[in-house]
């Protein structure tokens, strides 16, 4: 992480404290309550450019024998991670993400995340995760990550014709 990385603040318009922050889209396999198969985390508003989700690990969430898969884990910190800049009222995508596995994490415990932006520059937003399963001095696993900022109409302009819609 560069650093000359500058604080950034919350939107005033930002979801409030305790509120759920809105789905990037329906189908989201990070987020979204319509998509076939997806983690469908809620990521919940903290004080200031913090944020907090829960996920309940699923059987289908299964890698080694008993316990989550490494990449599972991995998706449901950039959905945790790349919703928080939205407190800033920023759309961005992932640049780099990097996790660190502390602790096996049992099938059927719940996953808390907790999350903060760090700063930025430009238009690169720095981020750091933690996530524990019940007590928070004991750590599961840790992650930090780059997000882009972009234009969302400019980014997604050559694959909207391929998106799945609920239904349809
Ligand atoms: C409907 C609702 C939908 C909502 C959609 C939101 C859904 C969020 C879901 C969760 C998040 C995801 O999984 S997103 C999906 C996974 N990610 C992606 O698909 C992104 C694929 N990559 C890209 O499209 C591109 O590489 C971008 C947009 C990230 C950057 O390209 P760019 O716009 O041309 O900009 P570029 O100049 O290259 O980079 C800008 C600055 O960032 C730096 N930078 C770029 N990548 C990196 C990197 N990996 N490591 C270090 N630094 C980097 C550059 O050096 C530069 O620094 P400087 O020169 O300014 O110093």
């Amino acid at each position: 992480m560069p650093t000359d990385i500058e604080p950034l603040a919350r939107h005033p318009k930002a979801t409030r404290p305790g509120e759920k922050i809105g789905l990037h889209h329906s189908m989201c396999y990070g987020c979204g309550d319509e998509a076939p198969v997806g983690l469908r985390i809620t990521v919940v508003a903290g004080e200031g450019v913090t944020t907090t989700a829960t996920m309940k690990v699923e059987d289908w969430m299964q890698g080694g024998p008993g316990v989550i898969h490494g990449g599972v884990l991995s998706a449901a910190f950039d959905e945790v991670m790349g919703t928080t800049p939205l407190l800033l009222r920023k759309p961005v995508v992932t640049g780099h993400l990097a996790i660190d596995y502390a602790k096996p994490i049992p099938l059927g415990s719940t996953v808390h995340f907790t999350c903060e932006i760090l700063g930025g520059v430009g238009r690169k937003i720095y981020t750091r995760a933690y996530a524990h399963l019940g007590d928070p001095d004991v750590l599961v696993a840790g992650a930090h990550a780059l997000f882009i900022e972009i234009d969302l109409e400019k980014h997604f302009a050559g694959y909207r014709d391929k998106a799945v819609h609920a239904g349809e």
